[in-house]
């Protein structure tokens, strides 16, 4: 079988090991060969491609990024794209397109196969905001960056008696947030999800250095909103994919709580560190069991379906049910923001008597 391989979107620890795990499980244990295509679905239209054998994927498992390149090209934004993706189908004499890609390259891949491409679908982005898949590779290595850094944060926070906001990524979901705020024992984590009332976040502050702490870390995602008509956000500029550049958010809290409770604030900014470099042992992990199912996948004639991680196995789902609803934050991990924040008076939790709850204050 020869299968074509690209990675889109944005890039994410552990790409490298899905294409490996690819290529070895196609070569070694199944006579086929893999094509390379370069910078996505742009690789594709313009002939852009490398053969890729075990040699070639000697030594990347450990690497950051995608040693295929990415990009967020995709044929439907071009007249002639479908035309192109179905002549290089016939020029390499492919029988499978492997895509490995976010919610918006799986939609491109969704599109495709109901154009008639034999197509399979593996789920990719530090964000792990796919549905139906319990993970994506990237999310750990990511959250174990943020965790770190809010590691290295609270020695200083607490040196100068500061508020420390952390704004880490997370465009529509607060999975980075939520995990690392936990994680590094943030303070308060604001999630997109739940839009935050930015008087009652200082509130808590002020409630929680009243009383003896002296250093406060709030961990924010990108995409965190305040609840409408509390605060004012400026527009976010547009890339040329139509993609709101988020990142702002952190210190537009920064500069609000300095000035609504007048404890000095400051804001790190976490931005791509979060997926650059090596991936943690589970995504290498991850990336090369869905390189591998992606391989049978295709082998199987699978097409329209997805890899995905469902309670520790690996199982295929169709492309079309991943896409279109993103996958939030479990409910349970959001209550433990809210029951490890600091108190304030008038605060219930469902479940825990208010005596108990007074003796655990804040
Ligand atoms: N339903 C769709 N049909 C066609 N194109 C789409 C669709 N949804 C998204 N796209 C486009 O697919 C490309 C890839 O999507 P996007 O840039 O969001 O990356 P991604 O694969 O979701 O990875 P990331 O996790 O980094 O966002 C973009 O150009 C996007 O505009
Ligand atoms: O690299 P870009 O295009 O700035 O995209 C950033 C976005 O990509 C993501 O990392 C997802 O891949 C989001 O968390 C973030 O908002
Ligand atoms: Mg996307």
């Amino acid at each position: 079988m020869r299968i074509g391989i690209l990675t889109g979107g944005g890039d994410c620890p552990g790409l490298n090991a899905v294409i490996r795990g690819a290529v070895r499980a196609a070569e070694v244990t199944y006579d086929s060969t893999v094509v390379g295509f370069r910078n996505a679905w742009r690789g594709v239209m313009d002939n852009d491609f490398e053969l890729l054998d075990v040699d070639r994927c000697r030594g990347i498992l450990p690497l950051g990024g995608t040693i295929l390149g990415t990009s967020r090209d995709q044929p439907f934004a071009f007249e002639d794209g479908l035309k192109k993706v179905r002549k290089a189908y016939d020029r390499h004499g492919l029988d499978a397109i492997i895509g490995v890609g976010g919610e918006g390259s799986m939609s491109v891949l969704a599109r495709l196969h109901e154009n008639g491409f034999p197509i399979v679908g593996v789920p990719k982005t530090i964000d792990n905001d796919i549905s139906l898949t319990e993970m994506t590779f990237g999310f750990q290595t990511a959250v174990q960056i943020c965790t770190d850094a809010i590691d290295r944060l609270h020695t200083t926070a607490e040196s100068h008696h500061r508020v420390l906001v952390v704004e880490v990524m997370g465009r529509h979901v607060g999975h980075i947030a939520t995990w690392s705020g936990i994680a590094g024992g943030a303070a308060i984590t604001l999630v997109p999800e739940e839009p935050f009332d930015i008087g009652e976040v200082c509130e808590r502050i002020v409630h929680r250095h009243r009383k003896g702490r002296f250093a406060t870390i709030i961990v924010v995602a990108e995409g965190a909103l305040p609840q409408p008509g509390t605060m004012e956000l400026p527009e976010p500029e547009m890339d040329k994919y139509g993609h709101q550049i988020l990142g702002g958010i952190g210190s537009i809290l920064a500069r609000e709580i300095q000035g609504r409770t007048g404890i000095e604030s400051r804001m790190t900014a976490l931005g791509h560190i979060q997926r650059g470099g090596s991936p943690v042992a589970f995504d290498r992990v991850l990336g090369t069991r869905f390189g591998v199912a992606a391989v049978e996948a295709a082998l199987d004639g699978a097409w329209g379906q997805m890899v995905a991680l469902q309670q520790g196995h690996i199982v295929r789902v169709p492309i079309s049910d991943a896409v279109g609803q993103l996958k939030m934050v479990d409910a349970d991990l959001l209550r433990l923001n809210t029951m490890f924040q600091p108190r304030i008076p008038g605060d219930e939790y469902p479940g825990i008597p208010a005596d108990r709850l007074e003796r655990v204050e804040d």
